[in-house]
Formats: structure tokens, sequence, C-alpha cells
């Protein structure tokens, strides 16, 4: 379809969604309307079948999380065109609309802020009249807990809290790469997963040059997450993001841009309202280093060894899709880690984790500089604060195997006093800000503090 005719498109709506519990199979229908004709998406969406079948209570709350899924990873097809209407299949509660109205307008705030599309900011969807039905309370708060892996340190840490805190968890991704199944098997623990296909349809509009940019992700992979601990009768889903993935990276238009979006506390706050609004879930989701900094995390993932060899944060390793990419060791995600993990590990680990020395080389200076908030915005990736890497360039700046490093030294001559002062790290190792940690978990953090 010509980009003409998809910029007329003036709807995104959800004609229909499917599932069939034989097969473990979901598929998600989507379409985009306009006055040239309609354009049609299927996203399928596999679940990992339980040992039993699941009883028609298990059925009908697992339906609920999938209406929920069906609305939010909607955002894929929906930015191929960026219409100005979302016509919703079904009349919507409270708390289930305001996630939708945020996945759409807030998740999608760096795609419209890259494309200069202001109005997606504004986004309202529009539901038929009526009343959702009251959903069924179901709650597995107190079995073993799924606690999602990206293949990188922070997820790591969540599973070995988890673990010394003597709950047991089972580990899932979706749509697992090579990094993910190493870290699963450095675990020891026995993972579920689920797969996700997008409608093909949508890469070639990609190639044909249709809008395209960042969508929040994690909302997408929380759902299938807490879909599939449903179906298999488990408990809490549990992530890892953590503090400072709340935090904007720039103001436009008065709106909060955040590259992160979908990883912070309102998000988190939004999507447990709504899992209990509409699906009549008890503690089904939440962050268990929420209240931790970049930093802090860190200092807790270098007391495991273990996964050395496998551990990947890097987002281009993913990108890339060759089995043995891992840190690329020039993205700003690159540049975060090597310093946030210098100053508690001896540099032989940490040059063997990464196959490369970053702070020994003088061409990554202008990337730290930006980390560091002498130059430019935060940048669009999943790096800690300003604060974080100061602390950390001062921790390393009296460490004996990094303080004559070149990048330390041209760091070091580069920043101003007042960075020193306005970066506390008593500020960075505590636990602070909103979490929805439940008591219970609480002792998990503690197990590895
Ligand atoms: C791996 C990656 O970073 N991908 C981003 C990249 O896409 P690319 O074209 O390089 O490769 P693919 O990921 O294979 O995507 C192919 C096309 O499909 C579209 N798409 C992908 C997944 C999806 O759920 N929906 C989609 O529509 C995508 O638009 C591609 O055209 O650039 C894209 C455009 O900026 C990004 O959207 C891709 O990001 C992935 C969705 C992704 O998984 N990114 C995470 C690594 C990521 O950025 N995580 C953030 C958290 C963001 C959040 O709020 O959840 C983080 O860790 O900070
Ligand atoms: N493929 C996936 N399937 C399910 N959950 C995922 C997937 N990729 C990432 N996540 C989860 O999304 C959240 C954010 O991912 P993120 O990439 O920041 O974490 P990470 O891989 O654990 O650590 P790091 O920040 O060091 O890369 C984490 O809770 C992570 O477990």
């Amino acid at each position: 379809m010509p980009n003409g005719q998809l910029r007329r498109m003036d709807a995104f709506a959800f004609p229909s969604h499917s599932f069939d519990p034989a097969t473990g199979r979901a598929a998600l229908d989507y379409a985009l309307t306009g006055p040239d004709g309609e354009l049609r998406f299927t996203e399928v969406i596999t679940f990992p079948r339980p040992e039993t079948p699941p009883s028609p209570r298990t059925l009908d709350a697992f339906g609920r999380v999938l209406e929920l899924l069906h609305l939010v990873a909607g955002v894929s097809y929906y930015k191929a065109a960026a219409p100005p209407r979302l016509i919703l299949p079904a009349p919507l509660g409270e708390a289930a609309t305001a996630l939708v109205t945020a996945v759409y307008t807030k998740g999608l705030a760096e795609y419209a802020y890259r494309n200069d599309l202001p109005h997606v900011l504004e986004l309202t969807p529009t539901p038929p009249p009526g009343k959702v039905p009251e959903p069924t309370v179901l709650d597995n708060s107190d079995r073993r807990p799924l606690s999602t892996v990206g293949g990188g340190k922070d997820s790591i840490v969540s599973l070995e809290a988890l673990r010394r805190g003597g709950f047991d968890p089972v580990p899932f991704s979706v749509n697992p790469n090579h990094i993910i199944v190493s870290v699963n098997e450095a675990s020891g623990l026995a993972p579920l997963a689920a797969r996700r296909r997008l409608d093909p349809t949508l890469m070639e509009l990609n190639a044909a040059g249709a809008r395209n940019g960042h969508i929040p992700v994690t909302a997408i992979n929380s759902l299938i997450a807490v879909a599939t601990a449903v179906l298999h009768g488990l408990g809490p889903v549990v992530m890892s993001n953590e503090r400072s993935a709340s935090d904007p990276n720039l103001i436009w238009n008065g709106h909060e841009v955040n590259h992160q979006w979908s990883k912070g506390v309102e998000a988190e706050g939004l999507l447990r309202a709504a899992l209990a609004g509409h699906a009549g879930l008890t503690e089904p989701y939440f962050s268990l280093l929420r209240p931790l900094s970049e930093l802090h995390i860190a200092r807790l993932f270098a007391q495991f060894a273990r996964y050395d060899d496998v551990v990947t944060s890097c987002n281009a390793a993913f990108k890339l899709h060759d089995p043995s990419a891992r840190w690329c060791g020039k993205c700003p995600k690159c540049q975060f880690i090597f310093l946030a993990l210098a100053p508690f590990m001896p540099r032989t680990r940490l040059v063997h984790i990464f196959g490369t020395d970053l702070l020994a080389d003088p061409a990554q200076a202008p990337g730290y500089l930006e980390l560091l908030g002498i130059d430019a915005h935060k940048p669009f990736e999943c790096v800690g604060e300003v604060a974080e890497s100061v602390v950390a360039l001062g921790l390393v700046a009296e460490h004996p195997d990094w303080q004559d490093a070149a990048v330390v030294r041209t760091l070091l001559a580069a920043i101003p006093s007042e960075a020193w002062t306005a970066a506390n790290a008593t500020d960075v190792f505590t636990p602070s800000g909103p979490h929805f940690v439940p008591p219970t978990y609480a002792k998990a953090l503690t197990a590895i503090s």
C-alpha cells in the first residue's frame, strides 16, 4: 500500500481476537481504516501449554488478560499510520481505559517526537457504550513467581534474589534469543517461553517507508508474561525495572518523552490496576528492583560470577541476530554498564565480560561526557541517571585497577566541580522512590544485599 494511502488512514480498530487452548495459539486482529479502504493485520502469540488442562476459571481470567494484551499490542500496527482515532472493540472499565490511553500516548511519545506527530500525545480511545461485566477474583499470589529474563544483569539479579529469598522462580521470556537461552542455562532453572510473531505485512510496510519508531515493548512482554502465569497457575510476574526507568529523556510540547516509559513506575501502577479491575487478579505484577538505582543493581550483580560468560545487556547485540554477538562496546548502554560495573570487580573480570576495555579507549570519551550530563540530553537508551555515572566515576577514580585508565583521566579533567556536589553516593545506594514490591517479597532483596 502506498504511503499516501497509509497517511490518509483515519482510524485504528481491533476487529477480533481468539485463543485455542489445544495449541496455545492466540490471534490478535487489527485494522487501519480510511477513505481508500482497510488494511488488516494479525499478530500471533503462542503461549506455552500447561501440563494439565486449565480450569474454566483459569481460562476466564486468562481471557481477560488476553483482552488487555490485544489492546496494548496494537501499538506496533497503529504506528504505521498514526490515525487520529482509536476505536475500541468493547466497553472498557476505568483502569483498563487509563492503561490503554497511556500506552498509546506516553508509550509512543518517543515515536511521536521523532516523527513530529504531536496528536499522538493527545489520543483518546473510543469504546462502544455499555458496562464491562465484573471479573471474578483470582488470587494466586502465594504461588511460584514467574520472573522475566531479558539476558541482562537486571533480570539475573532478580532471579538470584528470588532464589536466595526461597521463592523458587520460573524464568520466562518472549521469543528467547541465544543470549536468554544461555542465561537460563547458567541459572540451572527450567524456563517457560512464549512465541510472538508480528504480522509480516508490517515489515513490508516498514521496508516501503511507512511511519516507524520505538514502541513500549515492555508493556507487551509484561502482559504476555501475566497471561502465561495465569494459564500455568503461577504467582506474580516479577520484573527487573529499576528506579531510573521512570525518568524522562526530554520534554516536548509540554509532554515527557521517556524511551523506557513502559519500564517506569507509572506504567507498572497502571498495569497492576488494569489487571485487578479488568481481570480480577490479586498481586499479579511488580518490579522487584524498582527502589534501586542502576549502580546499586550493578553492585549486586557483581556477586554472581556464574553469568560472566553469558550476561548481555547491549540492545545492539539483539538487533544483529548473530548467535555470537554480545556487547557491541560502542553504544550508550555498553558505556554506562561498563562504568557501573567497574567499581565492583577487578579489571580483568570486566574486560573478560565485555571482550574489550572501554575505559582504556579514548574514542569512548564523548559518549561518557553525555552520560555524565556534560553534553546533550540523556540518550534514548536504557541508561542510569547522570548522578549514577558521576558516582561511578568517583569510585573508579579511587580504584587501583581503574584510576589510571585513559578515559577516567579525561573525564576527571572535564567534569565540573558542581557535578560532584550534585551527585550523592548515599542517595544512589539507598533504596527509595515509589514501588509495588509486596512485603512478602522484600526479603528477597535483603537476601542479596
Ligand atoms: C532490538 C531493538 O532494539 N529493536 C528496535 C529497533 O528495531 P529493529 O528494526 O532494529 O529490529 P526489530 O526489533 O527486529 O524490529 C523490526 C521491526 O518491527 C517493529 N516492531 C518490533 C517489535 C515490536 O514489538 N513491534 C514492532 O512494531 C519495529 O518497529 C521494527 O521496524 O528499532 C525500532 C524502532 O525504533 C524499535 O521499536 C525496536 O525496539 C524493539 C521493540 C525492542 O525490543 N526494543 C527494546 C530493546 C528496547 O528498546 N527496550 C527499552 C524499553 C522500552 C520500553 O518502554 O519497553 C529499553 O530497554 O530501554
Ligand atoms: N524477551 C523478553 N521476554 C520477557 N521479558 C523481557 C524480555 N526482554 C526483557 N524483558 C524484561 O523486561 C524488563 C526490562 O528489560 P531490560 O532489558 O532492561 O532488562 P535486563 O535484560 O534484565 O537487564 P539490562 O537492563 O541489564 O539489560 C526486565 O524485567 C526484563 O526481564
